[in-house]
């Protein structure tokens, strides 16, 4: 193309206001550094009393790495880079020559992840607007399950019907059960559009029924048994920890019979549950990723592949064409590696009570890293160059020519669709990877529980960049964590793992040179989210018990030096909750979100930090705990009520009812030695312990639902008393040994 008549596929915008936000960071840190310096000059001397000496060097030291850890803050938000794409330009240039795109879905457990559940991401992907012929879904089933493949056939079915209604009715979104359950029914019934709405619908309520009461049974009858070949490879199966590699091309896209109902060419469907053995680490859903890479490289070996989790729908039809825009782009696209959607969630409560939204996150901080050139992947709805994943370095140098020219092509017609799998199947196997640079140089890494992370940074070291696409029709919707938890579960592992990540691949020196400082620095928001667990603890711990001790470790309210804590100290809280309603957010919602930051931050990071430190010291490995997509009855009923979910007694949660009990003990106690104080002259102002009381007063209120659950609920999702027990000594014990040591 002759290079004036470029015009981009896509657009790059910076944000709003930006010069606001920098006065305003620019005023905090005034604050901050007043703060510092306060600490500084203030310290109480070592001979008078060596433990207030120690509790205020501490909080020096957790005020420093908050002061840290706010310059990141700021840094992310600094200049963030918003984008939006020209897919009609791309259809006008490309139409004819389009890529082929290869889908991998994951799925890892059909009782956590129920069949009916992955099968609708299979078919929301199968339906993208884009030429079917050219498009292949794998799906990876780590828990090597007859359930899971059956709904998958079942899916080859239905998607006969299911993928012409899609385009002749051009519905959004594409997973039949997002679909029915959203879309309003027609309202008159002599339209096309109702009457193929009806039987569409009877037909996906029949194949649901069908694979839930399969489901449920947990065995497939004879009778199904007999409907398909591939079932024959589960007598070989002993259990989901040992068994051969089981492959099944259900829909062969290259065969002139795989059409649908009105005769228009299917995507291609394949079955994959990679040989599993008990001696080969099979290093979770990197190495499902990898055997996938591999296997589809024989098949289809299409130049792009898009990712996602098996209950990440695809509830945007267009976002294949969407993150084409960026690869095709003929001046910018060759060096982008990637191209990441938000996750967005779609089973959030009014008020998000576990703050699962990552509304933060996906409207503000990955923009930020979008900024700095290289968003992470974060494992789900993003769009890999296959060659960038594989391993290879940027080189200046893209193949885009060679997709256009089908060059990469290697799918070899002749070949029958069991001839393929056999040859396949070896690629799937546990000792292939053995003495390779698998999970090394090559496809995801291994060895981290947040393999995307660390490949996507890998990625970058490696000289590539990544783009970050946020549109105003969520590409994706997935399923968030729907009890406590699993919510803190799911951020113990992520907070473990990133901070694994800097320990191991620290982007200051292994990113020297190859990433800019900004993006550098930016990583480190998440990938120090771990060490962030000690000051927090350090902060809503051991100001309260100096209040029992009566070590005063503020300035008092009339002091002019009280002037830059209040500042940072509101001003931040202010500034959050506007940023949260300006992104979407209810003010409710923030509340939840600010009390779920300090529980991860008190109980998921701590933990996460710690187990990192074991691993160091050899004592454990990483390991991957499936989050559960599905949970009882009554549990989901709670959750819709946002009633905080305890129900179970887990460490976790003592840490966190003990941390509400002893500010609760120490609230009463500190408004005690408020009103009675010994001096009648000194009045509110001048108490050295107003700011003490203050934070603990705020922390009480935050933990307002712990000291329903343990005290007045009655429901299953109490906290157990054992745990209310065991942190009633702990938070007693503490406050004891304030008192009397
Ligand atoms: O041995 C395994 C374990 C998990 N998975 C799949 O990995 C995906 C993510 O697992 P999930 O339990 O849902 O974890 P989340 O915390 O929700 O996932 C986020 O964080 C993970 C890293 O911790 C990433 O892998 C995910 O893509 C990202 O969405 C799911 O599709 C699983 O089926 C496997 O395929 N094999
Ligand atoms: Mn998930």
């Amino acid at each position: 193309m002759a290079r004036n008549d470029y015009l981009p596929l896509f657009h790059t915008k910076s944000g709003k206001g930006l010069v606001s936000f920098r006065l305003f960071a620019a005023s905090i840190f005034a604050g901050v550094w007043l703060i510092l310096v306060h600490r500084v000059i203030h310290m109480p001397s070592n001979k008078g009393n060596t433990l207030a000496t120690w509790a205020w060097s501490g909080l020096f030291l957790s005020e420093l790495w908050f002061a840290f850890y706010y310059l990141i803050n700021v840094l992310v938000r600094w200049n963030p880079a918003y984008r939006n794409t020209f897919k009609d330009r791309l259809s006008l240039r490309y139409e004819k020559v389009l890529p082929g795109i290869d889908i991998f879905v994951c799925t890892a457990d059909p009782t956590v992840e129920p069949p009916i559940m992955v099968i609708n991401t299979v078919l929301s992907v199968m339906a993208y607007d884009y030429p079917p012929e050219k498009l292949s879904v794998y799906l990876s089933d780590d828990g090597g399950s007859d359930l899971t493949f059956y709904a998958m056939l079942m899916a080859s079915r239905f998607a006969k019907e299911w993928l012409p209604f899609c385009r002749k009715f051009k519905v959004e979104p594409r997973s039949p059960e997002a679909y029915f359950q959203t879309a309003p029914e027609p309202l008159d019934n002599n339209t096309l559009l109702a009457k193929e709405w009806t039987s569409i619908k009877k037909l996906y309520e029949d194949v649901k029924t069908r694979i839930e009461s399969t489901t449920k049974t947990g065995r497939i009858s004879g009778e199904i048994r007999k409907e398909h070949k591939g079932f024959l490879e589960w007598d070989y199966v002993s259990s989901r920890r040992d068994h051969q590699t089981i492959l099944q091309i259900l829909i062969d896209g290259r065969h002139a019979k795989a059409v649908d109902s009105e005769g228009q060419p299917l995507p291609s469907l394949i079955y994959l549950a990679r040989e599993k053995r008990p001696q080969y680490h099979h290093n979770f859903k990197a190495g499902a990723m990898n055997a996938l890479i591999r296997v589809s490289s024989r098949i289809t070996n299409a130049p792009i592949i898009l990712n996602v989790d098996c209950d990440m729908y695809s509830s945007n039809s267009e976002s294949v064409r969407d993150a084409l825009c960026f690869l095709l782009d003929e001046d910018k696209g060759k060096e982008i590696a990637y191209v990441q959607f938000p996750q967005v969630f779609g089973n959030l409560t009014k008020n998000d009570v576990y703050g699962s939204s990552l509304r933060i996150s996906s409207k503000v901080e990955l923009h930020g890293y979008d900024g700095y050139g290289g968003p992470c992947y974060v494992g789900s709805g993003c769009f890999h160059r296959r060659e960038s994943l594989s391993g290879k370095k940027y080189n200046g140098m893209a193949c885009q020519e060679d997709w256009m020219s089908n060059k990469v092509d290697i799918i070899k017609k002749e070949e029958n669709a069991h001839v393929l799998e056999e040859i396949c199947k070896v690629l799937a196997s546990c000792s292939y990877e053995e003495n390779t640079q698998w999970g090394k140089e090559m496809g995801l890494k291994y060895g981290c529980p947040v393999e995307d992370i660390l490949t996507g940074l890998c990625i970058q070291y490696r000289g590539w960049k990544s783009v970050y696409f946020n549109p105003e029709r969520p590409g994706f919707l997935g399923v968030a964590p729907t009890t406590l938890l699993q919510s803190l579960v799911q951020h113990k592992r992520w907070s473990e793992g990133d901070f694994e990540i800097f320990l191991r691949y620290c982007p200051f020196l292994y990113g020297h040179k190859k990433i800019s400082l900004g993006l550098q620095l930016t990583y480190c928001l998440y990938l120090l989210l771990a060490p962030n667990s000690l000051a927090t603890l350090y902060y809503v711990t051991v100001p309260s018990l100096c209040l029992l001790r009566g070590i005063s470790l503020f300035p008092q309210v009339l002091n002019p030096w009280v002037i830059p804590f209040v500042y940072v100290f509101f001003g931040n809280f202010a500034y959050s909750l506007v940023e949260f309603v300006h992104h979407g957010g209810t003010c409710i919602e923030w509340l939840n979100d600010t009390r779920m930051w300090v529980y991860r931050r008190t109980t998921s990071f701590l933990f996460g930090f710690c187990d990192n430190i074991f691993k160091l010291l050899g004592f454990s490995k990483s390991a991957f705990v499936v989050t559960a997509k599905v949970v009882d009855e009554d549990v989901s009923e709670r959750y819709e009520q946002e009633l905080m979910e305890f129900g179970t007694a887990s460490p976790l949660f003592t840490i966190l009812a003990t941390l509400a009990l002893l500010n609760a003990f120490v609230l009463v106690w500190g408004i005690k030695r408020l009103l009675i104080l010994e001096d009648p002259n000194i009045n509110l102002g001048q108490n050295p312990f107003s700011l003490q009381i203050i934070l603990c007063s705020l922390l009480v209120f935050i933990n307002v639902p712990l000291y329903k659950a343990l005290f007045l609920r009655k429901d299953k999702g109490r906290m157990p008393s054992s745990v209310a027990n065991k942190s009633l000594v702990f938070a007693l014990a503490a406050c004891l040994l304030a008192l009397r040591y």
